[in-house]
């Protein structure tokens, strides 16, 4: 896994929108105690997730582990297949920032907090072609109250690979009433039902 800051390894990047520049309170993120040890697999949140779930067969199956070394951060695999081409033989671009999107949610699991993305930024670098595997590291830069700052890449040709692409985001902390409340009710019926979903759910609550 590269060890670089996501954000000195691209030169000549335009600075992220102001939205997106943590005001000059924000604090370092924390690492919960309880959160996974570094290099564990954490797994799918939701089996039907697009992202991560092991229940859609064309999704994106992204597996994510905690990070190592210091610092909130999280590494991830996901394999471009001919179902997320946008171009012939290309990955789609959509695609792509659900896998930057994606690997910058897992963090939650480090943070052991709930929260959803309100604003993501990405810069497409270099063409990712089918069949390609992006490696994905992401972090957390800072926190200010509800809101959780990150950043990440996707290498190419390897973990230390070129960028191929990267993304800014801010992610808001909700309740877990925001998706009971939001949420298609025969869904969230199934998923409340569920007690694998139960667990998952909690291990992102500092106070299940
Ligand atoms: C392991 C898990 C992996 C998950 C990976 C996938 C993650 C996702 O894709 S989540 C799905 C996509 N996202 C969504 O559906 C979110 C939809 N949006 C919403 O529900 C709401 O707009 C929400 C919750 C983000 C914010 O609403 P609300 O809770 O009312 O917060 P609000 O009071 O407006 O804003 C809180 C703060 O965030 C800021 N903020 C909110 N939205 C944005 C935004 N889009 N851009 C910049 N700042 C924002 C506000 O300015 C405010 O800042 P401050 O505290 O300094 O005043």
């Amino acid at each position: 896994m590269s060890t670089d800051n996501p954000r000195e390894a691209a030169p000549g990047r335009p600075a992220a929108s102001p939205a997106l520049t943590p005001p000059a309170d924000a604090t370092a993120p924390l690492r919960h105690p309880d959160a996974p040890a570094p290099g564990e697999l954490l797994g799918a949140h939701y089996g039907h997730c697009f992202g991560c779930g092991e229940g859609q067969p064309h999704g994106l199956h992204l597996a994510a582990r905690a990070g190592e070394g210091p610092g909130v951060r999280v590494s991830a695999e996901f394999t471009v297949k001919p179902a997320h081409q946008g171009a012939p033989g290309l990955a789609h671009g959509g695609v792509l920032a659900t896998a930057l999107d994606e690997t910058l949610g897992s963090l939650q699991w480090l943070l052991r907090v709930i929260a959803v993305t309100g604003r993501l930024e990405t810069d497409f670098v270099r063409p990712v072609p089918v069949g390609t595997v992006l490696h994905l590291d992401a972090e957390v830069t800072a926190v200010h109250g509800r809101k959780i700052y990150s950043t990440a890449t996707g290498r190419i040709g390897g973990p230390d690979g070129p960028v191929a692409v990267r993304a800014d985001a801010l992610f808001i902390e909700v309740k877990v009433d925001h998706f009971i409340d939001n949420g298609r009710p025969e869904e969230i019926r199934a998923a409340m039902a569920d007690p694998d979903q139960i667990r998952r759910a909690r291990a992102f609550e500092v106070n299940p």
